[in-house]
């Protein structure tokens, strides 16, 4: 049973960057290009990377609220950014083992919540629930893999920008489950 945790950047260290929880004072001290004023402030929270593919904006609509998790996605050749816009998600994240699947000791759930964000590593394996309500999210990912993920899943060509794995997991969603 995975426990859903808060989002945290110590905690999602491990597979990639959490995005929106810095503190004023810590954006203002940060050495990353910035600017405050009394209109308005912005930060670098990440510089994104996609490799030599273009970068993509996806508008992505999430209506899984299944907390059994069958399998895990893995895009290899981009980070992949994950933004709520309407509602919580909550993002299952696993690091890959030696034998190259998913390294079960390793599988979390963080909640997203609006304003927050993550950016995914490359070969982060990952599935995305939903607590309640659909939720709508912005993704930055990379046109080839989206491409590529689109051919897999409506004409079963193979994969070759991402990679999909069988898991058993259960996401706890109540405080008397074991
Ligand atoms: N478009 C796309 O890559 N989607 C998946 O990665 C996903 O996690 O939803």
């Amino acid at each position: 049973m995975i426990v859903i945790e808060e989002l945290s950047a110590a905690g999602f260290a491990p597979y990639g960057v959490a995005l929106g929880l810095a503190a004023g004072d810590d954006r203002r001290a940060s050495e990353q290009p910035a600017w405050f004023s009394h209109p308005s402030d912005f930060w670098q929270e990440h510089e994104f990377r996609t490799g030599t593919e273009a970068t993509q904006i996806l508008w992505v609509i999430y209506r899984n609220a299944d907390p059994a998790i069958t399998q895990l996605e893995a895009h290899t050749m981009t980070e992949q950014a994950l933004l709520p816009l309407t509602g919580e998600v909550i993002q299952i994240v696993a690091a890959t083992g030696a034998d190259g699947r998913p390294e079960p000791a390793s599988i979390r759930a963080f909640r997203l919540r609006p304003g927050q964000g993550i950016v995914m590593s490359p070969g982060c394996w990952h599935a995305t629930r939903i607590p309640q309500q659909p939720a709508t999210c912005a993704m930055l990912t990379r046109s080839s893999t989206t491409r590529d993920l689109i051919s897999h899943l409506s004409q079963g060509a193979p994969l070759a920008e991402s990679r999909i794995a069988p898991v058993n997991i259960r996401l706890q969603v109540s405080l008397n489950e074991g």
